[in-house]
């Protein structure tokens, strides 16, 4: 549904050049939500907004819905970014209009004739669970109900492809859970594709199929999560389910399992086959958006040639075991 080729982006910054996105491939398939993840400067803004082209990459290609955007200009790219939704971080609201009239801002935009516009906008509220705040005004909405109406103008034009920059990062945790919900939501009743930029890894639990990091303008990983997850050395893993640095015990060998759906009771058979006391240092399973996923840090007593049989069982089962130095 959204593919890059080669996007490249530099700004120029006291005279030097400064490359926000450095070669950048990414597919996204439809109907899936697809979040891209990293630190502060990585480029992740820059990259979102040359989807729609706010921002005009310098090189390669932007492809949603099978046309390619990079080849458009004037009415035919405007026609083509109606198609795709944006929502921001702070709202980006008319502090002026009621929350009725901010989604009509929209529709008056592209055209839509009074009538139809009136009949839209009850229904795009509705659809965002506002209906009852159609007459009020921004500063009389909670930092989620003005998401609310940011949604439903993003929807406005029917898009297939919604954009989020940091939709949830002003909001505090239960208003981020509703809205969360809201989003998965619109994504299985609609078969909404969604790209969006989080530096909230609740946000990649709850709501990603698939992810990428992006680490100075480039993408260092990217994948189903549950795949990434069980990926050796990956770092949206020790993002998802930090583990920190492993504690220095004697005799002992500090294991890090990653766990998956499919997996069978591995401490339990551990601990018969190998006759070892197996303990649980720290670590967490969830129910991801994606499938259930988690890593454990496991205690074996013994060193580590001690207990390499027990270690190279576990990867003979297909489980992904690190051992941290
Ligand atoms: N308009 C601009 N002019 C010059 N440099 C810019 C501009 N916009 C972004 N940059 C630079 O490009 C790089 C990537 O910025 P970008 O905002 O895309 O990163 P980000 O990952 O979204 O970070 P954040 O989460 O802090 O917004 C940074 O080094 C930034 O300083």
């Amino acid at each position: 549904m959204i593919e890059l080729d080669g996007l490249r982006r530099t700004y120029r910054a006291k005279g030097r050049p400064v490359v926000a996105v450095d070669g950048v491939d990414l597919a996204v398939r439809a109907g899936e939500v697809f979040g891209v993840v990293g630190r502060s400067g990585a480029g992740k803004s820059t990259l979102l907004r040359c989807v729609n082209l706010l921002e005009r990459p310098d090189e390669g290609r932007v492809t949603v819905d099978g046309v390619e955007l990079t080849g458009l200009a004037g009415d035919r790219l405007r026609a083509a970014r109606q198609r795709i939704g944006m929502i921001h971080q702070h709202f980006a609201l008319l502090s002026s209009r009621t929350a009725a009239g901010n989604v009509a801002f929209a529709l008056e935009v592209m055209g839509v004739g009074r009538a139809e516009r009136a009949r839209r906008v009850a229904e795009l509220l509705d659809l965002v669970g506002l209906a009852d705040r159609a007459d009020a005004y921004p500063a009389q909405l909670s930092g989620g109900q003005k998401q609310r109406v940011g949604i439903a103008r993003a929807l406005a034009g029917r898009p297939k492809v919604l954009l989020s920059d940091e939709a949830t990062s002003a909001l505090d945790p239960e208003t981020t859970r509703s809205i969360l919900g809201l989003l998965r939501d619109l994504n299985q009743r609609l078969g909404l594709t969604i790209l969006l930029i989080t530096h909230e890894m609740d946000v990649v639990k709850r709501l990603c199929d698939s992810a990428a990091v992006m680490r100075d303008g480039r993408i260092t990983e990217s994948g189903r999560v549950t795949e990434l997850i069980a990926r050796p050395g990956s770092e949206l893993a020790a993002e998802v389910f930090p583990l920190g640095p492993p504690p220095v015990l004697p005799d002992t060998t500090v294991v890090d399992v990653t766990v998956t759906s499919d997996d069978q009771p591995f401490v339990a058979d551990l601990a018969r086959r190998y006759d070892l006391d197996v303990r649980i240092l720290g670590g967490a399973v969830e129910q991801l958006a994606g499938g259930r996923a988690g890593r454990l840090r496991l205690a074996l007593p013994g060193n580590p040639e001690q207990t390499a049989p027990a270690v190279a069982h576990l990867r003979a089962t297909g489980l992904t075991v690190e051992v941290p130095a």
